[in-house]
C-alpha cells in the first residue's frame, strides 16, 4: 500500500490523539505503538513525520530530534520562554528569576524578562540588576497597555512559552495579546482546576505565520526546581553576563565565587556585574556542589 508522507509539527495533544499541523492544515493523527513500548512521548512541539493513509488514518511515524524540551509542561523546540516577574502583589524573588533563566539558557532556549503590573509600582531597582545583563527586558502592564505591543512584536516569528509565579499576570498579558487565550487561560483551567492531579494539556495557539505560544493552563511555572538542575559545571554559563570574564580568573578551575584573582568577582565588585545576580549564582552553586550526577535527573 503506498502512503504519503508529511511532515509538520504537533501543536496540541488530547486523550491520545496529537493534532500535527503542516502546510495549514490540522491532521489528527495517532501515534505508532512502538512510541509507547519505547516509553517515548511525543510533545506539543515536536516535529514529527505523519504518514497518511487511503482510508484517512493519520500516524506519526517519526519524532525529529528535538531543540530542547521541557519536563512540566512537556513542551518541545520552545524558542523563547517568556518569564513574567511582577513588581508587586506577588513581590519579585530574584533567585527564582534567575534559576529560571538559568534553566533556560542550559536548555538553548532565549529567556525574556517581563516587568509587569508597572502601573503598580516603580520598577527600576528591578530594570537595574537585568538591563547589564544583556537578557531581553521588557516592563508592561496590563492595566494601561504600556508595553503590550513590544511584548508582540518579540513573540514574531517564534514559538515562546510564558512562564511566572501565580498571580504575576500572566493571563492579563496573554488576554490582552489575543483574545482567545481567554477561553483557554480562564475557563476550561478554571474547570479543571488547578490541582496537581487534575489532567492539563498544553497547546499551541498560533498568532501568526511561524508564531506561536503554547498555552499552558494549569502551569504557573516551568518547574526549575529538581528538573531542571544545572550541573555545576554549566552554571556559570549560564550568566550570560559572566561570559566575558570567565577565562580571565587566575585559575583555570575557578568557581567564581571565593577565589583569589577571580575576575568575575572582580566584576561584581566594580558593579559592572550586579551584585543580585552573582548572589543567585551563589545560592545555585552551593545547591549543586555536592549533588552527584544521579541526583538531578
Ligand atoms: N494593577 C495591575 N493589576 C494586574 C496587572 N496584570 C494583572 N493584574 C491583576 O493581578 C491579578 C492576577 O493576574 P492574572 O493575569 O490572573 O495572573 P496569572 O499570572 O495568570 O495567575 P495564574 O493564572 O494564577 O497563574 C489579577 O487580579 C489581575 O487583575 C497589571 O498590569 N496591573
Ligand atoms: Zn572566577
Amino acid at each position: 500500500m503506498s502512503m504519503d508522507k508529511i511532515n509538520g509539527t504537533i501543536v496540541k495533544g488530547i486523550g491520545g490523539f496529537y493534532y500535527v499541523e503542516a502546510a495549514d492544515t490540522l491532521y489528527e493523527c495517532k501515534a505508532r505503538g512502538v512510541f509507547r513500548k519505547n516509553k517515548v512521548t511525543p510533545f506539543v512541539g515536536d516535529h514529527v513525520t505523519v504518514s497518511l493513509e487511503k482510508d484517512g488514518t493519520c500516524t506519526i511515524e517519526e519524532i525529529l530530534l528535538r531543540k530542547n524540551s521541557l519536563v512540566r509542561p512537556p513542551v518541545a523546540n520552545i524558542d523563547q520562554l517568556i518569564i513574567v516577574v511582577s513588581i508587586c502583589d506577588p513581590s519579585p524573588s530574584t533567585l527564582i528569576i534567575d534559576k529560571t533563566i538559568a534553566a533556560a539558557e542550559d536548555k538553548g532556549i532565549e529567556p525574556v524578562i517581563v516587568i509587569s503590573k508597572s502601573d503598580l509600582k516603580d520598577c527600576q531597582w528591578l530594570i537595574d540588576i537585568y538591563q547589564t545583563t544583556g537578557i531581553p527586558l521588557l516592563t508592561i502592564s496590563s492595566a494601561t497597555g504600556e508595553g503590550v505591543e513590544e511584548v508582540v512584536k518579540l513573540l514574531d516569528g517564534k514559538i515562546s512559552a510564558f512562564t511566572g509565579n501565580s498571580g504575576v499576570g500572566k493571563s492579563s498579558l496573554l488576554n490582552r495579546i489575543d483574545s482567545r487565550f481567554h477561553l483557554q487561560t480562564g475557563e476550561i483551567s478554571q474547570k479543571l482546576g488547578r490541582g496537581r492531579h487534575t489532567t492539563r494539556q498544553v497547546e499551541f495557539l498560533k498568532l501568526g505565520e511561524n508564531t506561536y505560544v503554547a498555552d499552558t493552563p494549569g502551569f504557573s511555572s516551568i518547574s526549575v526546581e529538581r528538573y531542571d538542575l544545572v550541573k555545576k559545571e554549566n552554571l556559570q554559563y549560564c550568566f550570560r553576563e559572566f561570559e566575558p570574564y570567565l577565562n580571565q580568573c587566575k585559575f583555570v578551575s575557578c568557581s567564581h565565587t571565593c577565589e583569589k584573582g577571580c575576575a568575575v568577582l572582580k566584576a561584581v565588585e566594580e558593579g559592572v556585574i550586579s551584585k543580585s545576580r552573582h548572589e543567585s549564582y551563589l545560592a545555585m552553586y552551593n545547591e549543586v556542589k555536592d549533588l552527584k550526577e544521579w541526583n538531578m535527573k
